[in-house]
């Protein structure tokens, strides 16, 4: 027999591990939504602590492996991680579910012969001690990739890339946008705790409860959304015609038709399927009415200079995103960031071209790497006359190192949200 919790995990890393699917998405799917929510707890944790240790999970397993060369089957590899990650890092969890259960596992698919090694190699790393005390930053830096952490440290210093990578290492901080007043009453109402958010006034940080599970949640009137994600599109604050480029799910779209209540806003991505979710994620939501869904390719996007505020969110390798997105660490590698530059490039050269005389455009991404962010927008910048960078005035509440030249950046673990980045181009031409 196999708990509920420990098989659907077991489900959502290998399809991660397959490349099919995020973490994120999967865990809000509905095998897991049909869980009890302490199994539903369960799962989330046992995901996410996989993921997060799994390089340290590996290099134990590894090490106690008669032949450590050979490569295991899937499903053997995974049932270790998760027994081990048990093991390893988890309090409650009884040595013999987490021994027997990965071991029920491993005989799933092809694999029935490795039962005998996972049972043995489990056992081993049950009788050596825990590592749940504290976790010391030097295991915090080698859960993630060596690459990834030296450039954190050429870029940042050495300080903020043990501070991103201890970030990246917990739960991050459950956010919620406040769509009107009497929803906070609401949340409150049905047993939710929230405290003020870092810096934003709209934002809550959610202190015990589960929100996915209260009316305003289900409702619409709050939406779970990093305070990161809701700055940004607080910068790119009032336009009345306005264009959010790669606009889902539609967080940032929601808020530019919260503030911009006579603006119109086209709302652009490259995914029906995205497009789609997030029409109906806004539908109920304040000035829904005024968003205009378009699917199109925004790399290759002919536009009219239109708009007088462009939201340009780019996709991005997401490194700021880490600490929610655990498996990035283990799907990135070192070209990607010129791929993604490439698509970058693109994308903003065409949505510069539907900047009006006058207007302003935010272009925006959650990666910490400056292929992504500073260099594209010099790049593009340069080679476009009457476009101009400038810089934001100041947010009451984030620290001023936040802001540097131009630009603003967040730093997972130096500041309390994501990793995020934002440039404000502005169009120096006249009509
Ligand atoms: C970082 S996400 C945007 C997040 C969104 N702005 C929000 O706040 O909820 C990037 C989006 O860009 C879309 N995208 C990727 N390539 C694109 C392209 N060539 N044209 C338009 N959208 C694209 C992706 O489908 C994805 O939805």
């Amino acid at each position: 027999m196999i708990a509920p919790a420990r098989a659907a995990a077991f489900d959502i890393l290998i399809n991660v591990a397959r490349n099919q699917g995020h973490s994120d998405e999967l865990l809000r799917g509905s095998a897991v939504d049909r869980l009890s929510p302490q199994d539903r707890n369960l799962t989330t944790n046992l995901v996410m602590g996989t993921l997060r240790w799994q390089l340290l999970l590996d290099q134990r397993i590894t090490s106690l492996l008669a032949r450590p060369e050979t490569k295991l089957p899937l499903p053997v590899q995974m049932a270790l991680r998760l027994g081990a990650f048990q093991l390893i890092f988890l309090d409650r969890i009884p040595v013999h579910a987490a021994i027997g259960e990965s071991v029920e596992l491993a005989k799933q698919g092809e694999s029935k012969f490795a039962a005998g090694m996972v049972n043995a190699i489990l056992r081993k790393i049950a009788s050596s001690a825990k590592l749940t005390q504290s976790v010391p930053q030097i295991d915090a830096v080698a859960a993630h990739p060596e690459w990834l952490v030296a450039r954190w440290a050429e870029n940042y210093g050495s300080e903020a890339a043990k501070a991103i990578c201890l970030y990246d290492q917990q739960q991050p901080p459950v956010t919620l946008r406040l769509v009107d007043e009497q929803s906070e009453a609401s949340l409150l109402s049905n047993g939710i705790e929230l405290a003020p958010g870092d810096f934003l006034a709209s934002a809550r940080r959610v202190v015990r409860g589960d929100v996915t599970a209260s009316a305003a949640f289900r409702s619409g009137a709050v939406r779970i959304q990093d305070e990161g994600s809701q700055l940004i599109a607080e910068l790119a604050d009032h336009g009345q015609r306005i264009l959010d480029l790669c606009a889902a799910p539609g967080g940032k779209t929601a808020i530019l038709a919260e503030r911009n209540p006579e603006a119109v806003i086209t709302a652009c991505d490259v995914s029906s399927r995205r497009l789609n979710s997030m029409r109906e994620l806004l539908a109920g939501s304040p000035g829904a009415e005024r968003i205009r869904y378009l699917h199109a390719d925004a790399t290759t996007f002919q536009l009219e200079p239109e708009y007088d505020l462009i939201l340009c969110d780019a996709p991005c390798s997401g490194t700021g995103t880490i600490a929610r997105n655990p498996e990035i660490r283990h799907r990135l590698a070192p070209a990607d960031l010129k791929r993604q530059q490439a698509k970058q490039l693109a994308i903003l050269s065409s949505a510069m071209q539907g900047l009006a005389p006058g207007g302003r455009l935010i272009y925006s991404t959650c990666s910490l790497e400056p292929e992504e962010n500073e260099e594209v927008v010099e790049r593009c910048v340069d080679r476009a006359p009457g476009m101009a960078l400038q810089s934001f005035a100041r947010v009451e509440g984030l620290p001023a190192t936040a802001f540097s030249g131009h630009y603003l950046r967040t730093i997972p673990g130096i500041h309390p949200c994501d990793g995020f980045f934002a440039a404000q181009i502005i169009s120096t031409r006249t009509a």
